[in-house]
């Protein structure tokens, strides 16, 4: 059960900024990602209900191309292109669209895949990025408010893009839980998940235990942090392990919308007291990336401490 943690409802008229509501949130917010890095909005009647049919529509085209056609889906940044065809995770497929919100590039992710053009998928998931870009800056206002370092916010989101990666966990056809996706921490500043009503991603909590995340409808979505947000709140904001486990007779479709610093992240000074001593050197964020693809960083227990901590 996903029940403690908590579940916020963004589909007020009143969330607006400035507003005893949006400082409400706010802090409800920081508190979520404190305890569990983590948190579900419900966006009740304002879920944008056709455009998420038309994604998950796409993507189930998507999917269905050639293996080959699919693994056209490179770039130079680490970790950002198909993923797939792993031994040990016979179930799990995903392909990522860097720069998702800008539709020129949706536009070259969609040409690779469908070398006679695909309108339709271009438009969609251009659309979606753009619809979840904006829920994700709202948030990072909220968390950068809740801090007092709202001042920071501008030049924060000036320089940060949007990674889209979706993901596809094929249906195992059993009722015993399958690894869809292995145990990791986001190496994002945020990442926003949402899935075809399929359950399946398991978050740990800072004691270690388990929780089974119910995204059952779609006006629900996943708000996780990553490790560069934890750097960055100077070890307040917890960036927790999750991995995916899949069951049943029905494929399993999600979209992780992913934020990245293109420049240097580092912790604000109003963040560091005798309390909080300074945790991090500042860092490249798109580094930490690189780092986490050595042996080094994919071994170490916590890529973000060995990348840049103190
Ligand atoms: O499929 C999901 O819901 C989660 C995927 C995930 O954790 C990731 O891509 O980082
Ligand atoms: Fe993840």
């Amino acid at each position: 059960m996903s029940s403690k943690i908590p579940t916020l409802d963004f589909s007020r008229e009143d969330l607006k900024p400035g507003t005893k509501y949006w400082k409400s949130t706010s802090k409800n917010i920081r508190q979520a990602l404190e305890e569990y890095g983590c948190f579900i909005i419900d966006l009740q009647d304002k879920t944008p209900l056709d455009l998420l049919d038309q994604v998950f529509g796409s993507l189930v085209q998507l999917f269905d191309l050639p293996t080959q056609t699919k693994m056209k889906n490179k770039y130079d940044k680490p970790l950002n292109g198909y993923v797939g065809q792993i031994p040990a995770l016979p179930l799990h497929e995903s392909l990522g669209i860097d720069n998702a919100t800008s539709l020129e590039a949706t536009r070259s992710f969609t040409g690779l895949m469908w070398p006679q053009g695909n309108k339709h998928f271009s438009e969609c998931v251009h659309k979606y990025a753009e619809f979840a870009a904006k829920l994700d800056q709202m948030v990072t206002r909220m968390v950068f408010e809740s801090y007092n370092v709202e001042k920071h916010y501008k030049p924060y989101i000036e320089s940060t893009t949007y990674l889209l990666r979706v993901l596809k966990n094929s249906a195992p056809n059993n009722d015993k839980p399958n690894l869809g996706f292995v145990t990791h921490t986001d190496k994002s500043f945020t990442t926003i998940l949402h899935q075809n009503q399929v359950n399946g991603l398991e978050m740990e909590t800072r004691e270690g235990e388990k929780i089974n995340i119910n995204l059952s409808s779609p006006s629900l979505f996943m708000i996780v942090a990553g490790d560069a947000l934890m750097a960055w709140s100077n070890d307040r904001v917890w960036s927790p392990r999750h991995q995916v486990l899949v069951s049943g007779e029905t494929d399993r479709y999600s979209l992780g919308m992913f934020s990245f610093n293109n420049g240097t992240l580092q912790v604000p000074e109003e963040l560091i007291d005798h309390q909080h001593p300074l945790m991090y050197k500042p860092f490249d964020h798109i580094g930490l990336l690189r780092f986490y693809r050595t042996d080094i960083g994919y071994k170490s227990e916590c890529p973000i401490k060995a990348y840049c901590g103190i």
